[in-house]
């Protein structure tokens, strides 16, 4: 059947919701242009179906198509912003990258070649799916467009500057650690928020402050409050190349159930939201949303958290690319 889409400023958005009902079709995210329906891209949605790096629970695999199923109510104007992110840029989803669940150092190569070439046009990359593993290879391709290292804002239950899991370097719980070592983050400006739980260790709180870390636990979000928060993050970023990489872990499992490794006592999703928005002009160089595992969520709970999370998050590249001249016109 054919696709009546909403056209904004020579841009190509969401099917109308009007016109074809938002449950009818096989869904891109947001129901948004495939990249190979449009001319270009200024943000690009693509999905990482990959798994192997995780430590409990797998199913981190089937993220992306989680999201994209369960971000059909997304609507093209945010209130938040006061912005029409799909008019201001033109956003597609650029399906999914290929990569080998048999062989972790493959994909690895894999993801951040996808992510290069995905970006040689100057646009910015949004991932969804996958397990935190798949960080490590995207802040690779993110610097190296940058030039420079890159500031990073994680948010996570989980350090995951952890060396090794079972003598294994590239895991969903050591990304951040290689990525320090291969000196692709910018250790002026790095920071965890929503940090919780058990450890195995003082010691990993140790190396990870070594490493130049700084930590907004769970708990400083509730006690201190997300302006607070939200000042001393954008004073630690400034105006860097910024990559924010979001574990859905980092919200409490009664907002996003469906994850791989659960801790309680975690945010709310409208905590992390009101985070996003706060860092309204900064310099985003690329973002990630991993570790959905829909095998455990219920009534797309965790799905529907992380699609809206992406929103606010090309909400607030396409605020800043418009600001700065970025978009095609
Ligand atoms: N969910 C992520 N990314 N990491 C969790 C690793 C926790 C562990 O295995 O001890
Ligand atoms: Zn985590
Ligand atoms: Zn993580």
């Amino acid at each position: 059947m054919k696709e009546i889409r909403i056209e904004e400023n020579g841009r190509l958005g969401p099917i109308n919701a009007a016109e074809i009902p938002r449950y009818a079709g096989g869904g891109t995210y947001a129901r948004l242009p495939r990249l190979d329906q449009v001319e270009q891209a200024d943000i690009k949605i693509v999905g990482v179906p990959f798994d192997t790096g995780v430590s409990y629970r797998p199913g981190a695999r089937f993220g992306a198509n989680h999201v994209r199923e369960s971000s059909r109510l997304i609507r093209p104007y945010n209130p938040a912003t006061d912005t029409s992110p799909f008019a201001q840029s033109q956003v597609a989803d650029a399906g999914d990258m290929a990569v080998n669940p048999f062989n972790i150092n493959e994909a690895i190569e894999t993801i951040e070649h996808n992510a290069l070439e995905l970006t040689s046009d100057g646009s910015t990359l949004v991932t969804v799916g996958g397990d935190h593993t798949i960080a490590l290879p995207l802040l690779r391709a993110a610097s190296q467009r940058a030039g420079a290292p890159v500031a990073m804002l994680h948010f996570d239950a989980h350090l995951d500057t952890w060396d090794t899991y079972f003598g294994a370097e590239y895991t969903h719980g050591t990304p951040f650690r290689r990525a320090v070592e291969e000196g692709i983050l910018d250790t002026e400006a790095i920071c965890h928020v929503g940090t919780r739980g058990p450890l195995y260790g003082k010691k990993d709180l140790e190396d990870d402050k070594r490493f130049g870390f700084g930590i907004v636990t769970s708990s400083d979000v509730y006690y201190q409050g997300v302006r607070e928060i939200v000042d001393k993050l954008r004073d630690r970023i400034g105006n860097r190349p910024l990559y924010i990489s979001v574990d859905i872990d980092v919200l409490d499992p009664a907002h996003a159930p469906g994850t791989g490794t659960p801790e309680a006592g975690g945010i709310t999703s409208r905590e992390l939201l009101e985070i996003l928005r706060g860092l309204r002009g900064l310099n985003i160089v690329g973002a990630d949303i991993v570790e959905v595992a829909p095998a455990y969520d219920h009534a797309e709970l965790t799905g529907v958290a992380a699609s809206h999370v992406t929103y606010d998050l090309i909400s607030l590249i396409s605020d800043f690319r418009a600001s700065k001249g970025m978009n095609a016109s």
